[in-house]
């Protein structure tokens, strides 16, 4: 299962990931827990939609998400408490925070109830949500944490047996630099040093690598599907041409709840995200014998 904000952090942060696990058979749940109804919009011809105007951003990110979903291979999407539950937040500090919907504003245990809901029925072995930090300091990723987090306490028994927090090893991140150092698609802008980035992970807080190599075009579809989002100059795709699309394919995890299953390389990284679990077990899923 994973836990998202807003449509497009799945195919950004876990899009590989989901893919991976997806065309292996397990059952791969994602849920979203705003609409993304105050995002940009790098699509001119739906300028008309923003939040300031017709405010219809939302309803076109769904159409956006299901696109982004069937690339992937992901067929078991939900929206926190139903589409349009919780409100798109905006940026830290923007008025839009304090909107009556606002997913920054959400009662935590009324949100981690409706997401306790959909634990009971799909029973994960394994959730996939952000750090306290929210990996970037959004408020929506922020309370995606707390939520999801609360949600697990709550479940008891039924808990994930691991939850694990998107990452980057800031060796990746500091490779990146260097590679983008001269180029006009810096996504780094004027930061030289990874350690001065918001986000970041040391190597020896990385629990977990998934090659999802395979994936990566896959990844690269469901990005595209994001237009409204992610505009054709995004770093993301400036990645995928300067290091080969299988870059957008490697993603790391910390686990945050969970036994570290057996690792290997230079910092003993699991490359899956089951390590250690009796999957052959499995819970309620009927769908496969895995369900992340
Ligand atoms: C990846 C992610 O979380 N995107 C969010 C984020 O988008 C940022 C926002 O539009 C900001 O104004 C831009 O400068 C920045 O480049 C964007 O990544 O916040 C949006 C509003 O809450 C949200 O809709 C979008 O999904
Ligand atoms: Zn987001």
């Amino acid at each position: 299962m994973f836990v998202h904000a807003h449509p497009d952090d799945e195919t950004i942060g876990t899009g590989a990931t989901m893919a991976h696990y997806a065309a292996a058979g397990a059952h791969v749940t994602l849920v979203t827990c705003t609409l993304g109804e105050e995002g940009e919009i790098h699509v001119p011809a739906l300028s008309g939609l923003a939040a300031d105007q017709a405010d219809q951003l939302g309803g076109y990110r769904i159409a956006e998400l299901d696109a982004a979903c069937r690339a992937l291979g992901v067929t078991d999407h939900r929206f926190l408490g139903g589409a349009g539950r919780f409100r798109d937040s905006g940026m830290m500090g923007l008025p839009t925070n304090d909107h009556p919907r606002a997913f920054w504003g959400a009662d935590l245990d009324e949100a981690a109830g409706l997401l306790l809901e959909i634990i009971r029925e799909v029973r994960p072995q394994v959730l996939v949500t952000y750090d306290p930090n929210g990996f970037y300091g959004h408020p929506d990723h922020i309370q995606a944490h707390r939520v999801a987090m609360r949600a697990v306490e709550m479940a008891g028994d039924l808990a994930p047996r691991k939850v694990y927090w998107t990452a980057v090893p800031r060796s990746v991140l500091a490779a990146g630099m260097a590679q983008f150092a001269e180029s006009s698609d810096n996504p780094f802008g004027g930061v030289s040093n990874a350690d001065d980035l918001p986000f970041g992970s040391p190597e020896s807080e990385i629990a977990a690598c998934v090659d999802g190599q395979k994936h990566a075009d896959a990844k690269l579809a469901a990005i595209e599907a994001h237009a409204t989002q992610i505009p054709p100059t995004s770093w993301l795709f400036a990645i995928a041409g300067n290091f080969g699309s299988g870059a957008l394919g490697v993603e790391h995890y910390r686990l945050a709840v969970g036994e570290k299953g057996s690792g290997s390389g230079e910092y003993g990284w699991e490359d899956d995200l089951f390590a250690g679990l009796d999957t052959a077990s499995a819970g309620a899923t009927p769908a496969a014998a895995a369900s992340a």
